[in-house]
C-alpha cells in the first residue's frame, strides 16, 4: 500500500460553512473556509470573540459536523481520526476529574491507551515538569490555581502522543510571564516532537511569536482574512519580538484584524 503520511496534510477544510440553527435564527460560524495545514506546522487561529476559531478547532475534532463542504484529519474524517486518536485536545477551561490526583488526571489517557505502568510514570513526570508542576502529582485540582489546573490540563493533553495538538486559547488564564515561559516551552516541544499544532488564541504577539502559519479570522459570518505564512526561523528566543521581522508580521495581523472588524 502507498505509503501517504509524508504527503497527506494534517488539517484540510474544503470549502467548509457551519450554520447553527437557534431559537432566535441560524447563525452562520463558519463560512466558506479553505485551510491547509501541513504535517508538522504550528498554525494560530486569532479573531475577535465570536469569529468561529473554537468552532473551527470543535470541527477538526469531530465535536461539530459542518453542514457543507469537508473537513479531513490526516487524510481521515474527523470522526476516523478521533478515533485513531490522532489528536489531544486542551480546552479553554481545564476540565480535570476532581476525584482523581493532578497525576491521575494526567495519567488517565495512558492508562486507556494500555501503556505499560513504568511509562505511564515516567511520561507523567515529564510532562508536569514541563508544565512546572513537578511535585504537584498528587494533589487534586481543587488545591491548584486556576492557572496551575491549566497547565496540567495541558500536561494531559502533551502526555500521550498523539500527532495532532489542539489547543483552545490554552494559556488565556495565565500570568504574562509564565506564558511567556509555556510559550518556550511549547515552540521547544514542537521543535522536538514534529507534532502539528492548532492553537487558539487572542494575542497578537503569541501567535507571531508561536506559528508557521498564522490564520486571520472576522466575524459574521465567520470567515479567514488573512493566511500569513511565517518567515521568521524555527529557532526563536523571546527577544525575536523586538525585531523588525516579528514587528511586521504582527503589523499584518493587525491590519487583517481591522479589516475584518470594519467589514
Ligand atoms: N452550539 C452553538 N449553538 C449556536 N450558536 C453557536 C454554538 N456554538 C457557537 N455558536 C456561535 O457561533 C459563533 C462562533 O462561536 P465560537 O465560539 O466558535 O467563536 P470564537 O471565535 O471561538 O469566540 P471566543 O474567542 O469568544 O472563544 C458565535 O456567534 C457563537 O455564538
Amino acid at each position: 500500500m502507498k505509503d501517504t503520511r509524508a504527503t497527506e496534510a494534517a488539517i484540510a477544510a474544503a470549502d467548509l460553512n457551519l450554520v447553527f440553527q437557534t431559537g432566535d435564527g441560524a447563525v452562520q460560524a463558519l463560512k466558506d473556509v479553505n485551510l491547509t495545514v501541513g504535517r508538522g506546522e504550528f498554525v494560530s487561529f486569532i479573531g475577535p470573540s465570536g469569529c468561529g476559531k473554537t468552532t473551527l478547532l470543535r470541527v477538526i475534532a469531530a465535536l461539530e459536523t459542518p453542514t457543507s463542504g469537508s473537513m479531513s484529519v490526516n487524510g481521515m474524517t474527523p470522526d476516523a481520526a478521533r478515533r485513531a486518536r490522532a489528536y489531544g485536545y486542551v480546552f479553554q477551561a481545564a476540565g480535570l476529574y476532581p476525584w482523581r490526583t493532578i497525576g491521575g488526571n494526567v495519567r488517565l489517557p495512558l492508562e486507556i491507551m494500555g501503556y505499560p505502568k513504568a511509562e505511564q510514570a515516567e511520561r507523567t513526570a515529564r510532562v508536569l515538569e514541563l508544565v512546572d508542576l513537578a511535585g504537584f502529582e498528587k494533589k487534586y485540582p481543587w488545591q491548584l490555581s486556576g492557572g496551575m489546573q491549566q497547565r496540567a490540563s495541558i500536561a494531559r493533553a502533551l502526555a500521550f502522543d498523539a500527532d495532532i495538538l489542539l489547543m483552545d486559547e490554552p494559556f488565556g488564564a495565565l500570568d504574562e510571564i509564565v506564558r511567556d515561559r509555556l510559550n518556550e516551552e511549547l515552540l521547544a516541544l514542537w521543535g522536538r516532537t514534529g507534532k502539528t499544532i492548532a492553537f487558539v488564541t487572542h494575542s497578537i504577539p503569541e501567535a507571531v511569536y508561536l506559528s508557521t502559519k498564522i490564520v486571520v479570522m472576522s466575524p459574521r459570518p465567520g470567515r479567514i482574512s488573512d493566511v500569513i505564512e511565517s518567515p521568521l526561523p524555527a529557532e526563536r528566543p523571546l527577544e525575536i519580538r523586538d525585531t523588525p521581522e516579528f514587528i511586521e508580521i504582527a503589523h499584518r495581523v493587525r491590519e487583517g484584524l481591522h479589516a475584518g472588524h470594519a467589514a
